[in-house]
This record gives C-alpha cells, structure tokens and sequence, in this order.
C-alpha cells in the first residue's frame, strides 16, 4: 500500500468535485469504470493500493461493487454516498461493515452539491466515524474552503442522508404542483420530524437531524432544482412517467430505490412516516393530488 497516498473511486459528479477538492493540498487519483479525461485518473488496482479511499458510487450499486472489486488491504475508507439498499432495507454502513472493519470506516454528510463544491464554493460537511483518529487523518486533506466537522453518530448520519432525498422528492412534487412556500415549508418541517422519528427507532442521536447532516442537507436538496432527487418531485407533479424523469437526468437519484427501502422498513418495525409513504406510493402511480388529499387529512 502506497502510505499517505488517497484516492476517489467513481467519477461521477460528487466524486469529481471531491477529486477535486482533494486535490487542492495533496495529489489525488481518480479512478471509474468508464475512463475519462482528468488528471490524475486511473485504474482501479492503482486507486486500490491507496491508504486512503473515498467511495463515490450509487448506493444500490455497492454490494456488488464491494463484492467483485474490492480487497481490503487495510485503507481507510470515506463514504460519500447516500442511500438504504432497497433488496434488503442495509444501511450503508451495515453494508460496508459487511466488507470492512468499523474502525476503518468513515461517512460523509451534510449539505454539499457537487456543482458547488467543484467551483470551489465553501461549505461545511461532517465526516462521521466511530473512529475519531480515522476523522484526523482525513481531515488533513480536505481544502480550506470545505469546513469538516466530527461526528461519531454514524447510522444518524446515514439515515439523514438517505431520508432527505425522499423528502426532496416530495417537496419537488409540492413545487412543481404550486402548492406555495406555506406548503412546501410546512412539509420540510414535518418531515424533518418524521425523518427524526424514524432515525430515533434505529438509535440516531436527536442533536443529528437538526444540524449539517439533518436539518442542513434536508433544507438545501429540498429547496433547490439542483437537487436531482427535486427534480424527479417536478417529474412526477407534471406528469410525466418515471422511466422518463430517470432518462433526462442522466444521474443517480437516490431518492427513488430510498423510497422502497423506507416503505419496507416502515412496514416491518411500524413506523409512522406518511410523506415517504405518499412519496412511495406516487412512485408506484398514486394521482400526487390524491396524495395530497391524504397527507392533509391524516
Ligand atoms: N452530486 C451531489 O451533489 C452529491 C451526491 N452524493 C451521493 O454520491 C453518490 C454518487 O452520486 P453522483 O456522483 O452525483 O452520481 P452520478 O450519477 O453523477 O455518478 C455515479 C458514479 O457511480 C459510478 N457507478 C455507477 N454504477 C456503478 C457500478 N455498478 N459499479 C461501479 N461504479 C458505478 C459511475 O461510474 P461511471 O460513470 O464511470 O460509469 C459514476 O461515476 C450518490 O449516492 C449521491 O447521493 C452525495 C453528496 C452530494
Ligand atoms: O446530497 C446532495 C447534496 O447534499 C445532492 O442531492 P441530489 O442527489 O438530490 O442532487
């Protein structure tokens, strides 16, 4: 393993603008399964032998990525993606944990779009490990314009990452409906409680959701057509089919499988959370005006 060394695995658009933060102090390689033209990109065995890794690539995608690629050799790992594995309702880090020991292990959250971070524009993103020794090393190599925080509530973490891609969604419906600022404003607030409720059943620490991780990434994708998962919300109010959404994004939208981890979790440990079942079901071709009728009532 070459020591100090870091590298970020998948190039799409989070992970080229973490590549390119991180290459602000030290050298940084790159490397995806479709070659492109940036510097520092190469092949997976090279990026492999990094002490440190950062994980870009789409949450349903990393069991088998971690299964047919990946050896662990002692890296140290930072996680960039958010989202529940819909086949069997894992949080990354339960999945991770399948694969790497905890203590090498790392996430990243808060309130950070890739279009942003790539210009350079500051922000401030907590890196959640249960490790804090793992969260001084890496530290060290993220640039002045990027704030890090520690945090050691790794699944509060991962739960608000995942959680606020659905409620982005859903507010995206709300906006692309013209329901108004009172109701998409309304239905962030509840569904930060919502997402506090069902963090809370899988042991999440309550300071989590009302700040960077919470709140903060909640806020940001929920209120802003930068958010691929927003965007899918003003799909879905104008109508038009998922397949197609899906096909013009041309990017992942986490939000989308989330939904169907959340609903069977939901189901299994009788958790009341009624905008991600609203958003479920108009995935699944409920009428969004129906789904706003329910939510209202209920
Ligand atoms: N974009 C953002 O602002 C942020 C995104 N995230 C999270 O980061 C994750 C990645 O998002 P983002 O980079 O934006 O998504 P993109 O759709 O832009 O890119 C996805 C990347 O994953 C790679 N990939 C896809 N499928 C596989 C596979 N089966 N095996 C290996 N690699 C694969 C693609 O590789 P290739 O193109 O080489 O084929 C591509 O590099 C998501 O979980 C997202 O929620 C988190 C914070 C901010
Ligand atoms: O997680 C993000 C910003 O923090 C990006 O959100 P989207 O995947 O909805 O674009």
């Amino acid at each position: 393993m070459k020591e100090g060394s870091v590298a970020v695995i998948g190039a799409g658009k989070w992970g080229q603008a973490l590549h390119y933060a991180l290459s602000q102090k030290q050298e940084c390689y790159i490397t995806s399964r479709t070659k492109r033209d940036i510097k520092n990109f190469t092949d997976l065995q090279t990026a492999l032998s990094c002490e440190y890794l950062v994980i870009a690539i789409p949450a349903q995608q990393i069991r088998t990525w971690l299964s047919n690629h990946f050896e662990f050799k002692g890296q140290k790992i930072l996680v960039a993606s958010k989202g529940i594995e819909a086949t069997t309702g894992k949080f990354l880090n339960e999945i991770y944990e399948e694969f790497i020991p905890t203590q090498n292990l790392g996430f990243i959250s808060g309130p950070s779009f890739a279009a942003e971070v790539i210009k350079g524009l500051p922000c401030a993103i907590v890196l959640n490990s249960l490790n804090k020794q793992l969260f001084l090393e890496f530290e060290k190599f993220f640039p002045n314009f990027i704030k890090t925080y520690y945090s050691d509530d790794v699944i509060g973490a991962e739960i608000c990452g995942a959680y606020k891609n659905v409620l982005a969604i859903a507010s995206g419906i709300c906006e692309g409906m013209d329901l108004g600022n009172n109701a998409r404003v309304s239905l962030i607030s509840r569904g930060l409680v919502e997402m506090q409720r069902f963090g809370s059943h899988f042991g999440a620490k309550m300071d989590t959701f009302i700040g960077l991780s919470g709140a903060g990434d909640l806020f940001l994708t929920a209120s802003s057509e930068l958010s691929r998962n927003f965007r899918v919300g003003l799909g879905l109010a104008n109508n038009k089919t998922l397949d197609e959404i899906l096909k013009q994004l041309g990017e992942v939208a986490e939000g989308v499988k989330t939904s169907y981890a959340i609903n069977s979790l939901n189901k299994k440990h009788n958790i009341y959370t009624p905008i991600a079942n609203e958003v479920y079901s108009i995935l699944e071709g409920k009428n969004p005006k129906d789904s706003l009728k329910d939510l209202l009532k209920n």
